[in-house]
């Protein structure tokens, strides 16, 4: 049986794709922000133990989340990569519960349409290698020559996934994986990366196509369209 798993949310970075005010997790999205919606689909599921909030030092929106004083619910604070804040997390879960080999969740904060049956799959799905959501590629995929923009190649879009998260690994693997690939300059864009190279070779897990990440202008009024979808089309919603 599967034990209750914490959850990280790296929400410590500006959103600086989105040309807001405010750091994007901080915008609305259907009457709550983006990253309280986020947190109440962790919240609300049983197999959480608990979620850690990764802000930014000077972050003034986070006292106002609706979550900030909740008994389940820990921040910390986050650091200049996306990586730097996952690390920092694993940290202090490290010196939360002493398990170092516990399976742990991380999941972007700028993902806020992800449904329980979704969360289920990375939840259930066992693997030594660890584990991550991904939708195959409905798109061709093109590889341009290096540092110009023609194309090199076609990809074999049979074998080409685009990453999404919750992303699951069991924590010391992760923390020494991101150490070896930060200490080599390697970039870091999902915990995947960093276990990959290290050698390991993590299971793709069906995700869902509305599971967008808001990054661009145009990602919100996606996303309210589908956070509408969802509640029309199934139980799943949180108005
Ligand atoms: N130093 C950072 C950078 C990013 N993130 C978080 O990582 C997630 C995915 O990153 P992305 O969507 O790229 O967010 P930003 O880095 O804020 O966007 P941008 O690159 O447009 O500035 C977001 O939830 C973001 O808050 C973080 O915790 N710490
Ligand atoms: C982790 C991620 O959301 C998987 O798609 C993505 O890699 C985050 O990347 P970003 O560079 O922080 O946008």
């Amino acid at each position: 049986m599967t034990s209750a798993l914490w959850v990280i949310i790296p929400a410590a970075g500006v959103g600086q794709r989105m040309q807001a005010d405010c750091p994007k997790q901080y915008l609305s999205l259907a009457g709550q922000t983006i990253l309280d919606r986020t947190i109440d689909i962790f919240i609300s599921h049983p197999m959480i133990a608990g979620v850690l909030v990764g802000v930014g030092e000077a972050d003034e929106y986070w006292p106002d989340s609706k979550w900030y004083q909740h008994k389940s619910v820990h921040s910390f604070v986050g650091g200049k990569e996306r990586s730097d804040t996952v690390q920092a997390g694993l940290k202090y879960l490290l010196n939360l519960t002493g398990l170092k080999q516990q399976e742990v969740l991380v999941h972007d904060a700028a993902r806020p349409l992800l449904t329980h049956a979704a969360l289920d799959r990375i939840i259930d799905h066992a693997s030594d290698q660890g584990a991550l959501l991904a939708m195959p590629s409905k798109d061709t995929v093109k590889r341009q020559v290096s540092g110009s923009q023609v194309v090199e190649t076609t990809l074999d879009r049979n074998t080409i996934w685009l990453a999404q998260t919750p992303q699951k690994f069991p924590l010391q693997t992760l923390l020494d994986a991101l150490d070896k690939a930060q200490s080599a300059g390697v970039v870091i864009t999902d915990e995947c990366s960093a276990m990959e190279f290290s050698g390991w070779h993590p299971d793709l897990v069906v995700g869902e196509s509305s599971n967008i990440k808001i990054t661009l202008p145009e990602d919100l009024l996606i996303a309210e369209a589908l956070f509408s979808y969802l509640c029309h089309s199934n139980t799943e919603c949180k108005t």
